[in-house]
C-alpha cells in the first residue's frame, strides 16, 4: 500500500476518533446544574487528556500535589474522550463527599461492573439501602470483641512462618542469615490469616501448598500489566463493554472469582449443616462468614441471599492484598532505616512476649510500633485514590475558597450529576501542605509531635485517608491493624532485615491487583531481603 494511502487512512481514523470524542462528550454532557468551571492543568493530548500520561507517570501523586498548590483544594483534570475528573484535597469537601456516600456519591458503574464480575454483589459492590443492610450484617464480625478473639490466628501464622524461616536459615551456608523474598511470605501469612479468620478455610499457603486461588494471585503478581489493559480500565467508564475483552488479566480474574465463590459456597453449606445438626454454640464456626450466617439466622432484618453471602468472598481479597502489601512496605522501610528497626526491636524486646489485642490497640503500650505502622500506612496507602460518581447534582462546601476558571472566588462549588470526583489518598497523605516539609520522608517521629493544624481538619483513621472514611470506610480496619502489628512484632523481635545490596537499594512499584513494592530490576513483585536470625 502506498504511503499516501496509509496517510489518508490514518487521517480518517483520527477524524473518526475525534468525531466519536465529540459524540460521547455530547451524549454524556451533564444535565441539571453545570459543574463549576474549575481550573486545572492543560491537557497533554486532545483525545487522551491525562489518561495515558497518568498511567505512564512515575508517581502522578506528586503532580496532584503540585496542581493542588497551584489551583487550590479542588481542581479538574481532562481525561480521554472529553471526560473530566474533579480532584479533591480540601478537607471540608472531602468530609462532605465521604459522609454523603450512601446518598450522593457512589462507585462508578465501570468499577461496580469489575467488582461484580470478580466477586459478585457483596458489600464492596452494594449501594444505598442494600449497602446499609449488608454492612450492618457484617459489622459484628469486625467488632473489637471479634477481632480480640482472632488475634491468636495472626500470631499462629507469624510463628508458622518463623519455623519455616528458621529451618531455611539453619540449612543455609551462613547458618545465621539468608536471603528471603519477603513479599511472597507476607502474602502467605496474610492469605492464611484471612482464610482461617474469615472463612474457616486453611489455604496452607505458609506450608507451601498451591491452590487455584494462590495460583491466580501469583499470576496477577508476576505479570506486568500492559498499557493496553490499564487503558481499558481507564476508558471503561465510557465503554463498559471493554471490560468483557478476555485479556490474560481478565481471564485470571474470572478464574479467581470461580474459585473464591466455590470456597465461600462450601463454607456456607458447612455452617448451615452445623446449625441443622444442632452443634453446640461454642463449637460452631467463629469465622467472619460463620458469624454472618449466625446473625442472619437470628435477625430477619439482616437476611442475605445465598448469592450475597457467597459474594462476601470479596473479604478474602480485601483482607489479603492490602495487609500483605502494607507489611512488605514496613519491612522495606525498616531495611532502609536500620536505626528505626533497632529502636523498634528494643521497644518490643523490653516489652517481652506477644502483646495482647488490647496492648496492640493501645497507643501507649507500644508507641514506637504504633508510629511505624501509622507511618507505613501514611506513606504507602494500599489504595492510591478512590473515584466516586455524583448520582445527583450537589453543592460541595470548601474549607479554603478557590479561584474558578472564570476568575471568581468561591467557597463552595456546584457539581452536576454524572461528575466523577476523586480523593487522591496518596497525594494527600504525602502532601507538604498537610504533613509539613518532611511529608515525603518516612519519619515515625512525626507521630510523637503535635499533628499540624491543617491535618487535624482531615478525618479518617488518625487523620490518614488510607482506610477511606464515612459509611464506606474500610470494614476490616481493626482486623488489618491487629494483624499488621502482631506479625511485625514477631518478625522484628526475631530477625534483622537488610537489603543485600545496602539500604539505598532502589525500590519501584509493580502494578498487580494493587501496586506493590519491588526491588528495581526484579521480575514481578519481588523484595529479596537478607534475614538474620537474632
Ligand atoms: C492495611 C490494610 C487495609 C487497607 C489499607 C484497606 C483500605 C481500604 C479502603 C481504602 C477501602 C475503601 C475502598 C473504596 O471504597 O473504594 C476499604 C474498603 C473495605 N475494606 Fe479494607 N483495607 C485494609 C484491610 C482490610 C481487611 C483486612 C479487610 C477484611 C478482613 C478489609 C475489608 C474491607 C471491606 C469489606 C471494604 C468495603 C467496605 C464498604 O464498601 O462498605 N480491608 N479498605
Amino acid at each position: 500500500m502506498s504511503s499516501a494511502n496509509l496517510g489518508l487512512r490514518g487521517f480518517l481514523l483520527l477524524l473518526a476518533i475525534w468525531l466519536c470524542t465529540k459524540l460521547v462528550a455530547y451524549l454524556f454532557r451533564p444535565a441539571g446544574v453545570p459543574t463549576t468551571k474549575l481550573r486545572g492543568p492543560p491537557s497533554p493530548s486532545r483525545i487522551l487528556g491525562f489518561t495515558r500520561y497518568a498511567m505512564q507517570a512515575a508517581d502522578i501523586s506528586v503532580e496532584y500535589e503540585q496542581w493542588a498548590a497551584l489551583y487550590g483544594g479542588v481542581f479538574e483534570i481532562p481525561l480521554a474522550f472529553g471526560m473530566k475528573q474533579v480532584m479533591l484535597s480540601d478537607p471540608k469537601a472531602l468530609n462532605h463527599c465521604y459522609n454523603t456516600e450512601r446518598s450522593i456519591y457512589v462507585r462508578t458503574e465501570s468499577e461496580r461492573q469489575v467488582i461484580s464480575a470478580m466477586f459478585g454483589r457483596g458489600v464492596l459492590w452494594a449501594e444505598g439501602e442494600m449497602h446499609k443492610r449488608q454492612r450492618k450484617a457484617l459489622t459484628p464480625a469486625f467488632s473489637n470483641a471479634a477481632i480480640r478473639k482472632l488475634t491468636s490466628v495472626f500470631y499462629d501464622s507469624a510463628y508458622k512462618l518463623k519455623s519455616f524461616w528458621d529451618e531455611t536459615i539453619e540449612s543455609s551456608s551462613d547458618a545465621d542469615s539468608t536471603v528471603i523474598e519477603v513479599q511472597e511470605w507476607m502474602n502467605r501469612v496474610a492469605l492464611d490469616s484471612i482464610g482461617i479468620a474469615g472463612f474457616s478455610h486453611d489455604f496452607h499457603y505458609i506450608d507451601g501448598k498451591e491452590s487455584p486461588v494462590t495460583a491466580a494471585f501469583h499470576a496477577l503478581e508476576l505479570t506486568d500489566t500492559s498499557l493496553l489493559t490499564k487503558m481499558i480500565f481507564a476508558v471503561a467508564i465510557l465503554f463498559p463493554f471493554l471490560q468483557k475483552i478476555p485479556t490474560e488479566r481478565m481471564r485470571t480474574f474470572w478464574r479467581l472469582r470461580k474459585d473464591l465463590a466455590t470456597i465461600a459456597g462450601q463454607l456456607l453449606e458447612h455452617t448451615r449443616r452445623e446449625k441443622e445438626n444442632g452443634i453446640a454454640e461454642e463449637h460452631r464456626d467463629k469465622s467472619i462468614i460463620g458469624l454472618l450466617i449466625k446473625a442472619e439466622l437470628t435477625d430477619a432484618e439482616l437476611y442475605m441471599t445465598q448469592e450475597e453471602v457467597v459474594a462476601q468472598n470479596v473479604l478474602l481479597l480485601a483482607g489479603y492484598e492490602t495487609t500483605s502489601v502494607s507489611l512488605t512496605w514496613a519491612l522495606v522501610e525498616l531495611s532502609r532505616h536500620p536505626e528505626m528497626q533497632q529502636k523498634l526491636r528494643e521497644e518490643l524486646t523490653k516489652f517481652g512476649g506477644d502483646p495482647t489485642w488490647d496492648q496492640l490497640s493501645s497507643t501507649s503500650d507500644l508507641p514506637y510500633l504504633d508510629s511505624i505502622v501509622l507511618e507505613t500506612l501514611r506513606m504507602h496507602p494500599a489504595l492510591k485514590k478512590t473515584p466516586r460518581l455524583a448520582s445527583q447534582d450537589d453543592v460541595i462546601p470548601l474549607s479554603t475558597p478557590i479561584v474558578t476558571a472564570t476568575g471568581e472566588t468561591v467557597s463552595s462549588i456546584t457539581v452536576a450529576k454524572g461528575t466523577v470526583i476523586v480523593e487522591p489518598i496518596r497525594a494527600i497523605n504525602r502532601s507538604e501542605a498537610f504533613w509539613g516539609p518532611d511529608a515525603k520522608e518516612f519519619n515515625p517521629e512525626r507521630w510523637f509531635r503535635d499533628i499540624p493544624l491543617a491535618t487535624r481538619e482531615l478525618q479518617g483513621y488518625r487523620h490518614l485517608l488510607t482506610f477511606h472514611d464515612g459509611p464506606r470506610t474500610c470494614l476490616g480496619k481493626g482486623f488489618a491493624l491487629a494483624e499488621f502489628k502482631a506479625v511485625l512484632s514477631v518478625l522484628i523481635r526475631n530477625y534483622a532485615f537488610e537489603f543485600p545490596r545496602g539500604p539505598d537499594t532502589k525500590i519501584e512499584e509493580h502494578t498487580a491487583i494493587i501496586d506493590r513494592p519491588k526491588v528495581a530490576g526484579e521480575k514481578g513483585a519481588k523484595v529479596p531481603l537478607r534475614v538474620r536470625r537474632l
